[in-house]
């Protein structure tokens, strides 16, 4: 650990530093700061949670001078919600510097972020789709960009974001900084990094050097009809703060959405084929903790930082293991403890043992929940809200009423009707969400022993999780996402972009793949990283 007052920045953003309340920096950003401040250009990994933002907003913000009034940094993301989340964490930073700072992304009026531009930001955090659309009209002008950012770098350099990624930086003049940063890099990132960056340091932290996130990972072996009732039973029984649940598809998250709502749970969804505005409203309640239980699609799985999530539940398995690592890494951030379990279908064992291998991490097997202990979980929150409501007084006006129904029934029966009412009727009306078909591994993990870390460093753990074991070969595998994208929606200017089959695929902005070198397939995924 390390002071941020040893690092040699300036003094108002030392403040700003002081004022969201970092005592120390994070291991990553210990290494980075000093690094990205020489001006050299660096790929950056370090585990999910553990402050990989202000790793490259803090040198970012100190290098660049207030009274410049031009475009002089890019940072990209591949969702809208992150580039929303970024741009806010660098808003913070900016705070007392006095730069501007404005996000650009897709489903937001083009007219508001036009007028936006016109007060002159210096640093513009965006969606590719989006920056693309106002580079084409004009309103922004890369020429005087210095230094360029991609978040999630790995999925960024994906191949669907691989050709909007070069038009932008093609206009973005050579001698500029380019970092890279994200939790996972699969080993083929040193080959897209070639193109985009020059000599590049690069930083990976080492597992014990990080405040290392308490994930407790489990899974649950659940055929795919019982996995609503699973879920519902494992909510009960562990009582969550805020959870995260990730589904395949759009389909899947809209119906498991609903149907914890008729069960009685504060639940939303979140995918791609929404409105930016509904988008927005479920984030904000979310945020707020006016819901309890977000749906997502993969749109959700990367970046997104809300304090408060003790769980995430994988209710279908991600296709890829990275995907896994960034969705559990929702919890368990900045220092604090969280859980991540997965439903796995008896024919997706193998894919969970891809997982384990990639990832180096064992995943603890654990029973169903039984409904006597969902019951018990249930139960227990009522007594102890109960007793909140107790300590917190204010009873008198109850009183009365209380000790006229204590003459008449034994308290025993009182009470226990008073927390059968507040523990809610259960509706347990059956509900049946349509089957998705199991994960396979995909023949390329068959041969090869792939790990997500880019293999500088053999005693680099990709992410840090805690101890973990088994096979994983650096140089092994040729770690390739395969995505097919489904068609570039969302940022288009006709307000289209929903994916023609929009139950399935989440339409993105992305382009489809069109030479993966195993042909197109058609993806039931959520690939909504609508820009
Ligand atoms: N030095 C610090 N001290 C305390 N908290 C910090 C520090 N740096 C960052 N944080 C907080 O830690 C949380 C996680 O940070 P951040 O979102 O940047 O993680 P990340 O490494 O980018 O994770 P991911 O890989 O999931 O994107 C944020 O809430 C952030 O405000
Ligand atoms: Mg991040």
């Amino acid at each position: 650990m390390k002071n941020f007052a040893e690092l040699g920045l300036e003094p108002k953003v030392l403040q700003a530093i002081t004022e969201l309340g970092f005592e120390e920096a994070t291991p990553i950003q210990a290494q980075s700061i000093p690094i990205a401040m020489s001006g050299r250009d660096m790929i950056g990994q370090a585990q999910t949670g553990t402050g990989k933002t202000a790793a490259f907003g803090i040198p970012l913000i100190n290098k660049i001078s207030k009274d410049t009034d031009k475009i002089v940094a890019l940072i990209m993301t591949p969702t809208r919600e992150l580039a929303i989340q970024v741009a806010e964490e660098i808003g913070k930073l900016t705070r007392f510097k006095g730069i501007g700072s404005l996000p650009i992304y897709g489903g937001q009026d083009i007219g508001r972020q036009i007028r936006a531009l016109k007060k002159k930001p210096q640093i513009i955090i965006g969606t590719p789709g989006r920056l693309l659309d106002h580079i084409n009209r004009k309103t922004i002008r890369l020429d005087d960009v210095e230094t360029v950012i991609l978040d999630e770098a790995d999925e960024m350099l994906d191949m669907g974001f691989m050709e909007d990624i070069q038009s932008i930086l093609k206009l973005v003049p050579e001698e500029r900084q380019t970092m890279l940063f994200s939790a996972t890099m699969p080993p083929n990132i040193q080959k897209l990094a070639q193109q985009f960056l020059k000599n590049p340091e690069h930083v990976s932290v080492v597992p014990k050097q990080v405040s290392a996130p308490l994930i407790d990972q489990a899974y649950i072996e659940v055929p795919e009809r019982q996995k609503f009732e699973a879920l519902c039973r494992l909510i009960d029984m562990e009582s969550p703060e805020l959870a995260i649940v990730f589904g395949r598809t759009k389909r899947r998250v809209d119906e498991l959405s609903e149907a914890l709502q008729k069960r009685g749970y504060s639940a939303d969804g979140l995918h791609g084929d929404l409105s930016q505005n509904q988008r927005d409203t479920v984030m904000r309640k979310f945020r707020d903790g006016s819901i309890d239980v977000l749906v997502a699609t993969d749109v959700a799985a990367r970046g997104l930082d809300v304090s408060g999530v003790t769980h995430v539940v994988n209710f279908d398995l991600p296709q890829d293991p990275e995907s896994y690592v960034h969705r559990i890494g929702r919890t368990g951030r900045a220092g604090k403890e969280g859980t991540a379990w997965s439903f796995v279908t008896p024919r997706e064992i193998d894919h969970l043992h891809l997982i384990e291998r990639v990832t180096r991490h064992r995943i603890t097997r654990k029973p169903l929940p039984t409904l006597a202990e969902a019951i018990e979980g249930k139960q227990r929150i009522i007594a102890e809200r109960l007793l909140e409501t107790i300590e917190s007084g204010e009873l008198n006006e109850y009183k009365g009423l209380a000790i006229q129904l204590l003459e008449q029934y034994d308290s025993v029966q009182l009470l226990s009707g008073a927390m059968k009412m507040l523990t809610g009727e259960k509706r347990d009306s059956e509900i049946q969400l349509t089957p998705e078909d199991p994960i396979r591994v995909k023949r390329r993990y068959n041969n090869g022993k792939p790990d997500l870390r880019n293999g500088r460093k053999p005693s680099g753990n990709y992410g840090g999780f805690r101890g973990g074991s088994g096979g994983g070969n650096r140089n092994g595998g040729g770690y390739n996402r395969d995505r097919d994208n489904g068609g570039r929606g969302g940022y288009n200017r006709s307000g289209g972009g929903r994916s023609s089959d929009s139950s399935y695929r989440d339409g993105g902005d992305r382009k489809p793949r069109t030479s993966n070198g195993e042909g197109r397939r058609p993806s039931k995924r959520d690939d909504s990283f609508n820009s």
